[in-house]
């Protein structure tokens, strides 16, 4: 397939349980597109993620009404020596912290956790700002202990995202925190992306541009879910990134850091510039930034992922038309 590069990034740490991000890069008259959807994720899900890098590298982005995004560092389930580092380099304001790592006792707090939040706040300071993810891996009573207990060793939390799989859950679980609760997977894997609101079931609505279908398709959730929201990536390179920061550019309000930092997570990208936040900032791009040829060539994948990636997005696309 013309215009199509399947590259394998290497991650500094490991994050959402993977230490490489795979991902296909396609060209179009409009600039560059991402597609990455996980792995895991069928046909049907990637969908979305195709029309995201669609409208990248199609269309274009609507303008943003600002220039500069305030970013969160993300901190992957680590220790505390390394949780401190992490914060410290980047001089970012705020930090999001990976809690209930997959395998955990959905019903308990680790002190791994607790040890992390403690040292994140040293790092940050008194006047930081400390968000917990657990991807959903608590259970309501679990995640009512948890998030107490990761409030107080915090020093505080601004909010406390997706403790619980479902809405029911998180709906549960925010009657009985003072913690505001945040919905990511809630949102962007729902059939209905909007019921997490109906349901009273959050505070804040995080946004992933690209399994939400593009900036345009964001934009709309945004406006529909009546909730404060939040920009988050999904670990694609600064091709993808670009398309988030796009998104957190044109979003009429922006209340807090957006979780768009994870050029730091990679110790690989595609372009010669990757966007790495400087001071916890990042400048809103007008376009996807354009991939280097030698860095697509020093990451390209091996033939059988390359084939794998071209294949899924041949078959998303046949979806399409
Ligand atoms: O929001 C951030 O700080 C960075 C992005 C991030 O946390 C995630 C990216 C992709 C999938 C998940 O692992 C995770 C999330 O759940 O938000
Ligand atoms: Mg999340």
């Amino acid at each position: 397939m013309s215009g199509v590069s399947v590259v394998a990034l290497p991650m500094r740490t490991r994050f959402r349980g993977i230490t490489t991000r795979e991902t296909a890069l396609v060209e179009g008259p409009a600039g560059w597109g991402e597609f990455c959807p996980f792995v895991e994720y069928d046909d049907a899900e990637a969908l979305a993620w195709w029309r995201c890098a669609r409208e990248a590298a199609h269309e274009g982005w609507p303008a943003p009404v600002r220039e500069r995004v305030e970013v969160n560092t993300t901190v992957p389930a680590v220790g505390p020596e390394q949780a401190h580092r992490i914060v410290r380099e980047s001089g970012a304001r705020t930090a999001k912290v990976k809690v209930a790592e997959k395998g955990q006792d959905p019903a308990r707090t680790s002190a791994e956790d607790l040890a992390r939040v403690e040292a994140v706040r040293d790092a940050l300071g008194p006047d930081g700002r400390v968000r917990v993810d657990a991807n959903g891996g608590w259970d309501v009573d679990g995640a009512v202990a948890a998030i107490t207990a990761l409030a107080r060793a915090a020093g505080g939390l601004e909010y406390v995202e997706q403790p619980c799989a479902s809405v029911d859950e998180l709906a549960a679980v925010r009657r009985r925190v003072d913690v505001p609760v945040a919905a990511d997977e809630s949102i962007r894997r729902a059939e209905d992306p909007l019921r997490v609101a109906r349901a009273g079931a959050a505070d804040v609505a995080v946004l992933k541009v690209a399994p939400l279908g593009g900036v345009r398709a964001a934009l709309r959730v945004a406006e529909e879910i009546g909730l404060p929201c939040v920009v988050s990536s999904a670990v694609e390179s600064s091709v993808g990134l670009a398309a988030g920061l796009a998104l957190a550019g044109a979003l009429p309000e922006l209340p807090y850091a957006c979780g768009l930092g994870t050029a730091d997570l990679l110790a690989g990208d595609v372009v010669a510039t990757p966007l790495h936040p400087v001071a916890g900032v990042l400048d809103v791009p007008r376009r996807p930034p354009r991939p280097d040829p030698g860095l697509l060539a020093r990451y390209a994948a091996e033939p059988a992922t390359r084939d794998w990636w071209t294949a899924r997005l041949a078959r998303v696309q046949a979806h399409e038309s």
